[in-house]
């Protein structure tokens, strides 16, 4: 008799790495992606999320996310910044605060963790793995003595992490298990980057970019953060493109640009739609030149009201 083992669920969903400068945290994005896809750590797609790599797996899609770095405040703008930061991090499934074993836990990491305590309590309580990086720069006494002042670090804030899982991202050392960690704290849904087309990815996290940038061009103090640009499609208009003669091929390229409300949909738009062209105009040619091929550029505005709230609409526009 042959017995069917139940499918585990589809799991996707967004993790940050978070720690003091140093801890690793490039390193270790690209030990959990591979080279292949780290080189999207330079693409920004929004201002508040950086994309830094995707891990994609039959089972599971985990998006590596950035967020500015998190420091202690000098300034009130260190301070909104650090609220920013905050508001990103609450929104993401699962954090991963880095420590590196070779340095004792200190005041820089004293003061992330008292940022993050209050993320991991209440209602949408952020699970917060604790990842001891460089594990193989000390012998296992030094890890088993760090080990325990990060467990006790938690403490200090009537805490606990969700797991303390040491690594290194240099000898792939536990690589693999941290992974699991993360997937195993992500939500039951379906891929957020179909396909884990990754190659695709850099190319329409960039075009949106592009978009973004000329869409605010000029209006950046009436749409702060309501700007969120997705795109819909890139695709190829049949029998355009001639290589033997040297002819790029016709990109339709479609976007939608989501704002929160009808009045800045009306800013965006423009008189008569005069805004909306100049931004079609100005990206355009970016992206012409960014996929080195002829573009029809298609704009959609629409309102997607506080989508800023809702963390289901922020994953459906790739937040
Ligand atoms: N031996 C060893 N060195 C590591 C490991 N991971 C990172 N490093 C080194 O530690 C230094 C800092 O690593 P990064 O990954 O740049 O650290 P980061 O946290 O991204 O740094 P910031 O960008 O400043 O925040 C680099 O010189 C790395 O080569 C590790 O697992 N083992």
């Amino acid at each position: 008799m042959t017995r069917t083992e139940p499918t585990p669920a589809h799991r996707s969903g967004f993790a940050c790495l978070v720690g003091r400068p140093n801890a690793g945290k490039s390193t270790l994005t690209n030990a959990l992606v591979g080279e292949k896809v780290a080189i999207m750590s330079a693409r920004p797609q929004t201002t508040r999320h950086t994309i830094r790599g995707i891990v994609h797996r039959d089972d599971a899609q985990l998006i590596l996310v950035d967020t500015p770095g998190l420091h202690r405040p000098r300034t009130l703008l260190g301070q909104r910044l650090n609220d920013l930061v905050k508001e990103t991090l609450g929104e993401v499934d699962v954090i991963a605060f880095c420590l590196p074993a070779d340095q004792k836990v200190g005041p820089g990491d004293r003061f992330i963790a008292a940022q993050l305590a209050p993320l991991m309590t209440g209602r949408r309580a952020v699970p917060v793995v604790a990842v001891v990086t460089k594990a193989d720069l000390v012998d296992r006494q030094t890890l088993m003595e760090h080990l325990l002042a990060v467990d006790r670090l938690a403490s200090e804030h009537e805490r606990e992490w969700a797991a303390i899982v040491p690594v290194s991202a240099k000898d792939g050392y536990q690589v693999d298990e941290l992974e699991e960690v993360l997937v195993k704290h992500l939500p039951e849904g379906p891929e957020l980057y179909p396909g884990g087309e990754l190659t695709d990815e850099p190319e329409q996290i960039m075009v949106a970019e592009l978009v973004r940038e000329a869409a605010l061009e000029g209006v950046r103090d009436e749409l702060p953060h309501s700007l969120a640009v997705v795109v819909d499609e890139i695709v190829e208009r049949e029998g355009t493109g001639d290589a033997t003669k040297g002819r790029p091929p016709l990109l339709d390229v479609r976007v939608n640009l989501f704002v929160e409300r009808d009045s800045q949909k009306a800013i965006v738009i423009g008189r008569g739609g005069s805004r909306l062209r100049e931004v079609g105009t100005q990206a355009r040619q970016g992206i012409e030149r960014l996929l080195g091929a002829r573009v029809y550029l298609d704009l959609h505005v629409k309102v997607a009201k506080d989508w800023q709230r809702d963390p289901k609409q922020l994953r459906k526009l790739g937040f």
